[in-house]
């Protein structure tokens, strides 16, 4: 345990009852607390890992976890490691789970940054535990399909985590007359899907149905530009829907260059060293280039932008292929060598080595950018409307507009992320170093396995920006995995507009730092919701913007990938902010409707969703939702459901139980029920099916999903219930969820638009908790503590 958690905890303890307004939250985890259940549930599980344990051969045994009276039980092998770490399940105990609660919250982004050994014997442990799961009474097809798994598993064991299945082998994603060819892999389960689809199409879920065609793990691709056309598009679709509903954000999308061009154009080409002109570092650096097709002129690109790298190269550089290889760290650790990370590439996709990434090609860069204008450009905006020659109109309102320059030292910035202001001024930033344009104000914000945050004064106009500061890169790392990971957050960073979604106003390189410039959130809504402060009406709006935000990355193509309370900033307005994109990734491509799966190891332990633990590939949308639904119950609870979605984890084990199911590899495959008759012509009978999955005892709150919900407020249960579904196929899309009468009916504080400017409109049911400066951060926590023990 952290001296910050012992700290949390102290101080949580020492606060006496009545000193806390009495809450919702507070009510529903007295209610929570008053269920003697949870106590037994852990004494039981308890025995029952010991019990494992001592039966172990070869570290190893299956076990079958008995479940008070006749419900069914959920199956998994055991190693001696897992057993000794079952202990402290989150609900069970207050204590334990508020120390779970600090500890992983504290215990920053897992396998993403992994290339400890750590994340090694973690992800092997997770092939073993979890992909070999062997179930029992699932029926025949699933039983078959876990032998599937598990010979593939064996097959490959202990030397490739792709041994592990794509968890669409097992999910039928695929819609009739998608291309079949393409599935030969999955034919099963595509043509299980076709015969589905033809047959209940209206039936398969929202999340299914946004992606209509085969799923594929390695997109072809012959030509990148389409993609980066159609990248605008989303990105101006969205921000459009965005307006269009309601009003509350529209920025430019004047940093228009896709993730993927910029990322092309930033570091993976040598070539652009030589094609480009003189300006050519400035203009590799601008978001706003060119474009990435050579047949797209934008002639609102006034500078020196450079020619285009060829786009086979912007593209193996791009998020793109951080997408398929999002595991590369991890991959490095498992294969040794940074080469096998391009092994497994299809040999179309294969890159020889020579055309990636070096630290070299990273210094030039940013020195290059560094010398000419790290600042932004007002040619980077956009008039109004203005289409650009790609054929994308952007959105009609100027907003928030700050990135590299190509050489001009104008900025140009309408969006302070506040939510009230518009600012729009030059900072001559040309040639000026970062340590001349701002002031460090010394304050540390937080620290991650990314890096560090602190505040910093721009001297321009003394605004407060949170300014991150990359670590350097791991000796175990490869350059290329490293350059990705920092320019894959930039990059979406300077991509994205939404007031949701934090703004990234540059990115400097200088004296070896990486530093990115962010607009500043006066607190990270972890430290808001440990104040135990908050108003039931508080967290159904900060949980709302959330969903928000999910909504616009998942519209655009984008899933976050490592949603988590200490993810998400909100500002004094109330307005809260997704941080920390260095797990994202792309799911979808313009002209494409294949689903990109995504895959690793990737975010926080106890916001994992389950198919993450068990699949080498998935669909990373329902990640997204699952995560935030933890988030939400976090926020109601002060405590995490588990600490881990794996069968170990007694809590989960105990959510996952009471089915008509004991495999959780059945559980996590599983797909939608084809409407039934009833079900079509009856509302009546589908609520008491689809409230309790517990066949055995539906009123046992101790067992099944029920086991977290019934701490939830009843009108949350619903939706909460479809969000963390156990199987993803079956989860709630993020549309689906924004429809859900619950979430609509929410008092969301959101922009909306006066004049030149955007205000907050707040929600009227509440006020959003602010606390001390000193608390608001994890680092003040941290800093606070440590004075204490001092004293
Ligand atoms: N724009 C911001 N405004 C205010 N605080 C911020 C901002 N960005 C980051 N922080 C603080 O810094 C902390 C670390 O930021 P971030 O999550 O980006 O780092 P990281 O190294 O990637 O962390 P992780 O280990 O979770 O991946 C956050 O938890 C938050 O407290």
């Amino acid at each position: 345990m952290s001296s910050l958690t012992r700290l949390l905890q102290e101080k949580r303890k020492n606060e006496p009852a009545s000193s806390s307004p009495r809450t919702s939250s507070d009510t529903l985890t007295t209610t929570l607390e008053s269920q003697p259940l949870d106590v037994q549930s852990r004494n039981r599980s308890s025995s029952h890992i010991s019990g494992v344990s001592n039966g172990s051969s070869n570290g190893r045994n299956r076990t079958t976890v008995p479940v008070p009276g006749s419900v069914t039980t959920v199956t998994q092998i055991y190693s001696e490691e897992d057993s000794s770490s079952t202990a402290g399940s989150s609900l069970d105990d207050r204590n334990q789970f508020s120390s779970s609660f600090l500890n992983s919250n504290f215990a920053h982004t897992a396998s993403f940054y992994g290339t400890s050994a750590q994340s090694k014997d973690r992800f092997g442990a997770l092939i073993n535990d979890q992909g070999a799961a062997a179930l029992s009474s699932c029926g025949a097809s699933s039983l078959a399909a876990q032998n599937r798994i598990t010979s593939r598993l064996s097959a490959n064991s202990h030397t490739s985590g792709r041994a592990i299945p794509s968890l669409s082998s097992s999910i039928p994603y695929s819609v009739p007359n998608s291309n079949k060819d393409n599935n030969s892999s999955n034919s099963n389960s595509s043509s299980l899907s076709s015969s589905w689809l033809e047959t209940y199409a209206g039936g398969m879920p929202n999340n299914i149905s946004a992606i209509d065609s085969n799923v594929i793990s390695s997109p072809k691709v012959d030509s990148v530009e389409p993609r980066f056309v159609i990248s605008k598009q989303k990105l101006q679709k969205a921000s459009m829907d965005s307006n269009n509903a309601n009003t509350t954000q529209s920025r430019s999308i004047s940093r228009s260059g896709s993730i993927s061009s910029q990322l092309g154009n930033f570091f993976f080409s040598k070539n652009s060293k030589e094609s480009s002109n003189p300006n050519s570092a400035g203009g590799a650096f601008s978001v706003n280039s060119n474009g990435p097709s050579p047949n797209i002129k934008n002639p609102n690109v006034t500078n020196g932008s450079t020619a285009i790298p060829k786009p086979i190269r912007a593209r193996q550089s791009s998020i793109y292929s951080a997408s398929r290889q999002p595991t590369g760290s991890y991959t490095d650790n498992l294969y040794g060598s940074p080469s096998s990370v391009h092994d497994h590439l299809p040999p179309s996709q294969s890159v020889p080595r020579s055309q990636h990434s070096s630290i070299g090609d990273l210094k030039r860069f940013f020195k290059k950018s560094s010398s000419s204008n790290l600042s932004s450009n007002n040619n980077n905006v956009i008039p109004n409307g203005s289409p650009l020659s790609s054929g994308i109109a952007v959105p009609s309102h100027s907003h928030s507009s700050s990135h590299f320059a190509t050489g001009g030292n104008s900025y140009s910035s309408s969006y302070n992320g506040n939510g009230d202001t518009i600012y729009s001024h030059n900072h001559g930033g040309s040639g000026i170093p970062f340590s001349k344009r701002y002031i460090k104000t010394g304050a540390d914000l937080g620290a991650g396995a990314g890096g560090s945050v602190k505040l910093a004064q721009r001297i321009a106009d003394n605004q407060i920006f949170a300014v991150k500061e990359f670590r350097t890169k791991f000796e175990n790392e490869s350059k290329r995995d490293y350059v990705k990971k920092i320019t894959s957050e930039y990059c979406i960073g300077t991509t994205l507009n939404h007031a949701n979604i934090i703004e990234t106003i540059e990115i400097v390189y200088e004296d070896d730092r990486i530093l990115q410039v962010m607009e500043y959130c006066e607190y990270d809504l972890f430290a808001i919701v440990m104040s135990n402060k908050m108003s039931y009406e508080e967290i159904c709006c900060c949980f709302k913007q959330i969903l928000t935000g999910v909504q616009y990355l998942h519209s655009i193509g984008l899933a976050h990938r490592d949603l988590k309370l200490d993810n998400c900033v909100i500002n004094e307005k109330g307005v809260v902010k997704l941080i920390d994109f260095g797990a994202a990734v792309v799911f979808s491509y313009p002209f494409s409707k294949n689903l990109v799966e995504a895959s690793g190891i990737v975010g926080s332990d106890p916001y994992l969703a389950p198919e993450v633990c068990i699949f080498a590939k998935y669909d990373p949308r329902p990640v997204d939702i699952w995560s935030s639904a933890i988030i939400f119950a976090c926020m109601i609870l002060k405590k995490f459901p588990w600490k881990i979605p794996k069968l170990r984890d007694n809590s989960f084990k105990l959510f996952c139980s009471g089915r008509d199911c004991d495999s959780l590899s059945s559980l996590v495959t599983r797909t939608p029920d084809p409407p039934s008759y009833d079900e079509s012509h009856s509302t009546e009978k589908k609520k008491p099916e689809s409230s309790s999955n517990n066949v055995s005892d539906p009123n046992n709150v101790n067992i099944g999903p029920q086991r977290l919900l019934h701490s939830l407020p009843e009108e949350t249960q619903h939706i909460i219930e479809r969000m963390i579904d156990l199987a993803p196929a079956c989860r709630g899309s993020i549309e689906e969820i924004m429809e859900d009468p619950w979430i609509r009916s929410i008092d969301m504080c959101h922009l909306v638009e006066d004049a030149l400017s955007f205000k907050v409109a707040k929600g009227e049911d509440h006020h959003h908790t602010q606390v001390d400066q000193s608390e608001a951060h994890i680092a003040g926590l941290e800093k606070k503590k440590k004075k204490q023990n001092n004293q």
